[in-house]
């Protein structure tokens, strides 16, 4: 152990992320990226998705880890995907994956941009296990604060929010998913005077338009998918955005699946989402806006970006 070592909160060395880790994890999410765009505009999510698995799991079968899939995607929506549990790699340090193979598989399907594989990694043990959860209320903002609330009414976030970035109500845009259980939270943006940002589908674009400077976002409310959140978590803590959230089941099923996993039904922190520093990439599959920034489709250079604390 050196001096310098990455420690967590009780002293425990953290794995390194090494050089090659990243590496390889990339060239699957490029290869990933080039097997899902085949089918853009096929009108067929599933085999987006199944395209983009197949790759995922053959070729991060080859990275020095001892990964676990903690966060896999598509259980939900009965989509091909990596399931929660799953090792991935060939030995090494210890890594929590969290992944979904394609953010945005409709918008794939339907040959519209927005579409993403999207991976993270986090040191065994620091990404929230919530696997029998499908859906989170979330609350993503670009900066961060002790009072904000995910269960606080849209217009007391928006007056902290103000307050914390110095800008008024009306200069905020809020981000808010298009969905039946979202309407009222549209309405409240609206009422509170801020922008409405509606959009339909990809919530980590959005949060990462949020977390990212020149993002054109301020705040990410609503309920949306929990895998997608716990990925969201892992970029917050590296940009230093906030970030909490609260399980959502929208199913008497996936509410009697949370009360058997005995999961905290309360409000979770950034720290419980993801309580260690972690690396999370995109690969653009149909081209992705980041307000400031935007990756063009796969194929093109620039198409992957990458966030970790130490990059
Ligand atoms: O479509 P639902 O069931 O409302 O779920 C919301 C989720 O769907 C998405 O819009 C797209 O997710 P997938 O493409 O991975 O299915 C997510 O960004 C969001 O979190």
């Amino acid at each position: 152990m050196t001096d310098d070592a990455p420690t967590d909160r009780m002293g425990t060395v953290l794995p390194a992320l090494t050089p090659e880790i990243r590496s390889a994890a990339l060239e699957a999410m490029r290869s990933a990226a080039r097997a899902a765009a085949v089918h853009v505009g096929g009108g067929d999510g599933d085999a987006v998705d199944a395209a983009a698995v197949r790759v995922l799991r053959a070729q991060l079968g080859g990275l020095p880890i001892d990964g676990v899939v903690v966060v896999g995607e598509g259980e939900k929506d009965r989509a091909p995907m990596l399931f929660v549990g799953e090792h991935i790699g060939r030995g090494g340090s210890g890594w929590d994956v969290a992944v979904d193979p394609v953010d945005g598989t409709r918008l794939a399907a339907a040959g519209q941009p927005g579409a993403m594989v999207v991976l993270a990694l986090a040191p065994r043990g620091a990404l929230a296990d919530i696997g029998a959860a499908h859906y989170l209320r979330k609350l993503v903002t670009r900066a961060d604060d002790d009072r904000l609330s995910v269960a606080a009414s849209v217009a007391d976030t928006l007056a902290i929010l103000s307050e914390r970035l110095g800008r008024d109500v009306a200069e905020l845009t809020v981000a808010v998913q298009d969905r039946p259980r979202n309407a009222a939270l549209a309405r409240e943006v609206v009422a509170a005077g801020a922008r409405l940002d509606s959009f339909v589908d990809g919530d980590v674009e959005r949060s990462l338009r949020v977390l990212l400077p020149g993002g054109g976002l301020d705040a990410l409310v609503g309920i949306g998918g929990a895998p997608e959140g716990v990925i969201t978590a892992v970029v917050a803590r590296a940009l230093g955005g906030g970030m909490r959230a609260s399980l959502s089941p929208q199913s008497r099923r996936e509410a009697g699946r949370i009360r058997e996993a005995g999961l905290d039904e309360g409000e979770l922190s950034l720290d419980a989402l993801c309580s260690a520093d972690g690396w999370m990439a995109v690969a653009s599959v149909t081209g992705i806006d980041l307000g400031a920034r935007t990756l063009p489709p796969v194929g093109a250079d620039g198409s992957v970006a990458v966030w970790a604390s130490d990059s």
